[in-house]
C-alpha cells in the first residue's frame, strides 16, 4: 500500500539511533545502539509508520573505515530492529567528505531525496526528520519535513546553541518523540 509523507519518519543515525563520538564510529564494536531507540523504531513500524535513515559518513572519505564496515553496522541495525518487530525501509548514507562538494552531505537534501525516490513519494512535505545536529534539521526543512531535535548525541549542545531551531520540536530522545507521535495518532 503506498505510504503518505505524514507516515514517514527519517532518522539521523549517530547520536539518534546509536551513541556518537567525536572520534567517529569507526568499527562495529564502536557502534553502540540506544536500546530505547531500537524499541522506538519497532513501535513506530508497528503503528504503521515507515522509518528510514539518512546519515553522513565522512569517516569513509577520511579513511577511518570502509563501506564493508559501514555495511556491517547497518546489517546489525537491521537485525536488531527486525528482532524487535520493526523495519527500516532504507538507509541512505553520504560517504563523502566536506571538500567533496557532493549533493548528499547534510545539510544538503540529497539523502532525503534518495529516500523519497526509493519510497516512490512525490514529496517529503509533512514527513518527519529527527536529528541531533543542526544540519539534520536543515536538510529536513529543505524538503518540507517537520523537524525534531533530540538531545542525545550532539543534541544537547545543538539545543544550547539555539540556532535554527525555531521550527523544531525538542525531545529528550527518539523514544520520547515516538511516544508523542503515537499519542497523536491515537485519535
Ligand atoms: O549524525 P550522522 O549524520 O548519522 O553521522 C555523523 C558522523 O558521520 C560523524 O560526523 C562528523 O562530522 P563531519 O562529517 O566530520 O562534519 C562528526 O560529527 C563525528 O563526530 C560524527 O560521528
Ligand atoms: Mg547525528
Ligand atoms: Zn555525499
Amino acid at each position: 500500500m503506498p505510504i503518505v509523507p505524514q507516515q514517514l519518519v527519517i532518522l539521523d543515525r549517530d547520536g539518534v539511533i546509536n551513541q556518537d563520538s567525536d572520534a567517529y564510529i569507526k568499527s562495529l564494536e564502536e557502534w553502540i545502539p540506544y536500546p530505547s531507540a531500537i524499541e522506538a523504531i519497532a513501535r513506530l513500524s508497528q503503528a504503521g509508520f515507515t522509518v528510514a535513515v539518512a546519515t553522513n559518513q565522512s569517516g569513509i572519505a577520511r579513511g577511518y573505515y570502509d563501506e564493508a564496515v559501514l555495511a556491517a553496522m547497518h546489517a546489525r541495525l537491521n537485525t536488531l530492529v527486525e528482532a524487535a518487530g520493526g523495519h527500516i525501509a532504507h538507509i541512505a548514507y553520504c560517504p563523502h567528505g566536506p571538500d567533496d562538494t557532493c549533493s548528499c552531505r547534510k545539510p544538503l537534501p540529497g539523502l532525503l531525496i534518495e529516500i523519497q525516490k526509493q519510497l516512490g513519494l512525490s514529496t517529503l512535505a509533512g514527513s518527519w526528520m529527527v536529528g541531533d545536529s543542526l544540519r539534520d534539521l536543515q536538510a529536513g526543512e529543505a524538503c518540507g519535513c517537520r523537524v525534531v531535535l533530540v538531545k542525545t548525541g550532539k543534541g544537547d549542545k545543538t539545543n544550547e546553541k539555539g540556532i535554527g531551531l525555531s521550527n523544531a520540536l525538542i525531545h529528550t530522545d527518539l523514544a520520547e518523540f515516538a511516544d508523542e507521535l503515537l499519542k497523536l495518532r491515537a485519535y
